[in-house]
């Protein structure tokens, strides 16, 4: 273990220090060059390194706020020049270390320049005419999205809102669900929509992106400003919003212009990551407000969308994938589509730089390690043990002959999600509850789907289990 050492911005140059200094000293050049001086300056000159403990390296902020902002924006990237830069790191963790030095952007420096950055990005971005918009990405359309039983509903509260905005019943709009879904594209969707006709002003951002300004603002005293700008859009999206939980003077903030836009009629989206019930840390009278519009859910993707994805993102990507491969990814990699996306983009990079075909072969090959990574996730003893304690049966019946349905129920559940989850086969999954053949296993698959479909609330249940097991 090496020691923890203060470095900030103006540091000794390598060769007067240790070995993981002069590390943290190229990385840090590295980030600075990718991110600019004023970002870095603002956000991460505050790292202070810490100690390399069994491969995993700590990396101190003075605040809470700073590492979240931090873990959200950079912790990627941190990892990844770590890793390039030293073997022996293998992760990176930010923590929060009280009494190190803040370096907080001043009113008169180091604020100007955030808001001189927010200025010139605003300048930049011809999509959108709000003066705090971020910019829509053009890929991110009603076009590309593919539609599926999972996120039909959400896509037609979207395409709705998009053609009418602040029709009632409709405002907010409250899109929901697990990571990498969709969310953040059907809200670009919408406002390339919108701004299509060329007299609405949308603005989209990310919680985070709200706070950000918002301090902003604050440090240079032109709180009065953010407000104004936010209050005078027709359409107001914030994705995530999740992130403001426990951010207290951000949430309210919010609240205010939530109210303000919504009772001059304006339109809000919002995304999240639960429903308003659920996102408990946001303020009661926020959460009522957030759930009185129209509320969607993203539902987690089923084989059948997962396979129109990829077909569609294949057919794009001008690469012939056979569609033996898009199954077995598709059965793979069933976690969101983010991943599964990222899967398809590694093949077909590999098989353009090797200049070779995709087979079902190469992509096992090119893949392992990301594979490997999924099959750990979850283990069906692992489903069993949740689903038994979710409806409250013993671990024992999962693999007992009781055919109570109070009993077969959950069992069967549990086969679902073992099939959804893991990438056992069916007499694999068959043999883990009790010998049983794997018809039965393709018979509660079924059986689980068609409930689904006819009782939200059993959905809801089979929903939270597997998000509880994806952790
Ligand atoms: N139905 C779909 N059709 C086409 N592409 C999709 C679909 N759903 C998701 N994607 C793609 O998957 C990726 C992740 O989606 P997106 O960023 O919208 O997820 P999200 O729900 O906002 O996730 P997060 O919770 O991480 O913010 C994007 O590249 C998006 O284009």
């Amino acid at each position: 273990m090496e020691n923890a050492q203060y470095l900030d911005a103006s540091a000794s140059a390598p060769g007067s220090s240790s070995p993981l200094e002069t590390s943290w000293h190229r990385v840090r050049e590295k980030l600075k060059g990718e991110v600019g001086e004023v970002e870095y300056r603002t956000w991460l000159r505050q790292i202070v390194l810490g100690p390399l403990e069994d491969g995993e390296l700590i990396l101190y902020l003075p605040t809470r706020f700073l590492r979240d902002w931090v873990r959200s924006q950079y912790e990627e990237r941190l990892q990844t020049l770590w890793r390039t830069e030293r073997q022996d790191v293998q992760g990176i963790e930010l923590q929060v270390k009280r009494g190190l030095p803040e370096v907080l952007p001043s009113v008169e420096t180091d604020g100007d320049s955030v808001i001189e950055e927010v200025t010139a990005q605003v300048a930049t971005s011809h999509e959108v005419r709000s003066d705090l918009a971020v910019p829509l990405d053009p890929r991110f359309s009603f076009d590309t999205f593919i539609v599926g039983k999972p996120n039909e509903f959400a896509y037609a509260c979207a395409r709705r809102v998009a053609e009418k905005p602040s029709s009632p019943g409709f405002n907010p709009l409250f899109l929901y669900g697990g990571v990498g879904l969709g969310k953040t594209h059907l809200m670009h969707a919408i406002g390339s929509e919108l701004t299509k006709t060329g007299n609405v002003s949308v603005a989209y951002m990310s919680a985070e992106k709200f706070m950000y300004r918002f301090i902003a603002a604050i440090r240079s005293q032109s709180t009065m400003e953010f407000k104004e700008q936010l209050r005078s859009v027709d359409v107001l999206m914030i994705d995530d919003l999740q992130f403001l939980i426990g951010k207290d003077n951000t949430q309210e903030e919010f609240f205010h212009t939530f109210n303000a836009l919504v009772d001059a009629g304006r339109q809000i989206i919002v995304s999240a990551d639960k429903s308003p019930s659920d996102l408990s840390g946001l303020e009661d009278r926020l959460r009522t407000r957030l759930g009185c519009g129209m509320v969607a859910d993203i539902h987690a993707t089923t084989f059948e969308l997962r396979i129109s994805i990829l077909e569609a993102k294949a057919k794009a990507s001008g690469t012939h994938v056979p569609s033996k491969v898009l199954e077995y990814l598709a059965h793979k990699i069933t976690s969101n589509v983010r991943e599964l996306e990222g899967a398809l983009n590694r093949l077909v990079a590999h098989a353009d730089l090797v200049g070779r075909p995709v087979t079902l072969d190469t992509t096992q090959d090119v893949l392992k390690d990301m594979l490997k990574a999924h099959d750990r996730r979850v283990t069906i003893e692992e489903i069993q043990r949740k689903v038994a304690e979710h409806w409250n049966i013993r671990l024992t019946d999962m693999s007992s002959a009781r055919r109570a349905r109070a009993v077969a129920r959950p069992r069967q559940v549990a086969m679902f999600l073992a099939k959804q989850l893991t990438s056992r086969s069916l007499p694999e999954i068959g043999r883990k509850f009790g010998n049983r053949d794997h018809t039965t296993v393709m018979h509660a698959v079924n059986r689980v789907g068609e409930l689904m479909e006819q009782d939200p609330s059993f959905a809801e249940d089979v929903e939270l289990l597997r998000r509880m097991l994806e952790g």
